[in-house]
């Protein structure tokens, strides 16, 4: 049976808040008080389902957000606003959750869709546990075989063609500078006033895959192109979410605990590294 644009539009919105409120259910104890809030529309159902415990339960918890999309999201479901600045030294968010364009069979993840990786990148790495919420399309065995747009990279702008050069150099084939939105013109620019280059590469290789950094044909593993990427003088942060599973430390951890997606059939499936 074929569906029109709009019945899957409309799945796939169902699917968000499905997997959104089983993850606050599942992950936002009534005892936590920092809880970090990510970006993107799937977020919004995040936000959502923790606005309807109800002050009773939310008025001792603070809620540290992502860019100035989470910012306004926290601040008219009537939620307490922190910031992630204000986080004392040694001390740790409970949890934090954050959407994803793509989620490989590791846990790795791309983010920056939303050309908000940076701060969401802070704020998962500053929680003891961060768990990703997404819908249907973002499961995927490798990073790269369904978000094909690239992997977002925030870059300073005066350094955008050389690092657009050492992209083509790394094996990326069409990295571009993303555009602003209809009515900007000129590049989009991040809430740390940095640009976002977008550079797709050939689909990545779990490093359980190979020893090697490249596989034969040339598809690199999600770690040795996440490391050659950040390195690249003028890039800020790259929009890969990675390491090993399950770890989770106070500097670096990028990758979920658990995953939630909201599925087409209505229920909702968890990964989690183990699974
Ligand atoms: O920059 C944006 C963020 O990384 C988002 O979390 C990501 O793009 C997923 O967004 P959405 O929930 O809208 O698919």
């Amino acid at each position: 049976m074929s569906t029109t644009a709009e019945e899957q539009a409309k799945l796939v919105e169902t699917s968000k808040r499905l997997a959104a409120y089983q993850a606050v259910k599942d992950h936002l104890l009534p005892e936590y008080t920092r809880i970090g809030i990510g970006s993107g529309s799937t977020v919004v159902y995040v936000v959502e389902a923790i606005a309807a415990l109800g002050p009773a339960a939310t008025s001792k918890m603070a809620f540290y957000p992502t860019g100035s999309q989470s910012e306004e999201l926290i601040e008219a479901a009537g939620l307490t606003l922190q910031y992630i600045s204000k986080l004392p030294a040694g001390q740790q968010l409970d949890v934090a959750f954050d959407g994803a364009d793509e989620v490989d069979d590791d846990l790795n993840l791309i983010k920056g869709g939303g050309a908000c990786l940076w701060q969401e990148k802070i704020v998962a790495a500053s929680a003891k546990q961060f768990v990703c919420v997404a819908d249907f399309r973002k499961l995927s065995p490798r990073l790269g075989m369904a978000w094909k747009k690239g992997i977002p990279i925030e870059v300073l702008p005066m350094a955008a063609p050389r690092v657009l050069d050492e992209l083509q150099r790394m094996g990326s084939q069409t990295p571009r500078i993303r555009p602003g939105l209809p009515g900007k013109a000129g590049a989009i620019v991040t809430d740390n006033g940095l640009w976002i280059i977008d550079a797709p590469f050939a689909p990545l290789l779990l490093p359980k895959d190979t020893e090697a950094d490249r596989g034969s044909d040339g598809a690199w593993t999600v770690d040795a192109l996440a490391d050659g990427l950040i390195k690249i003088p003028g890039v800020a942060e790259i929009g890969l979410f990675y390491g090993k599973n399950g770890l989770q430390v106070a500097s670096g951890a990028q990758k979920p605990v658990a995953a939630y997606f909201g599925m087409a059939d209505g229920s909702v499936e968890v990964k989690t590294p183990s699974s």
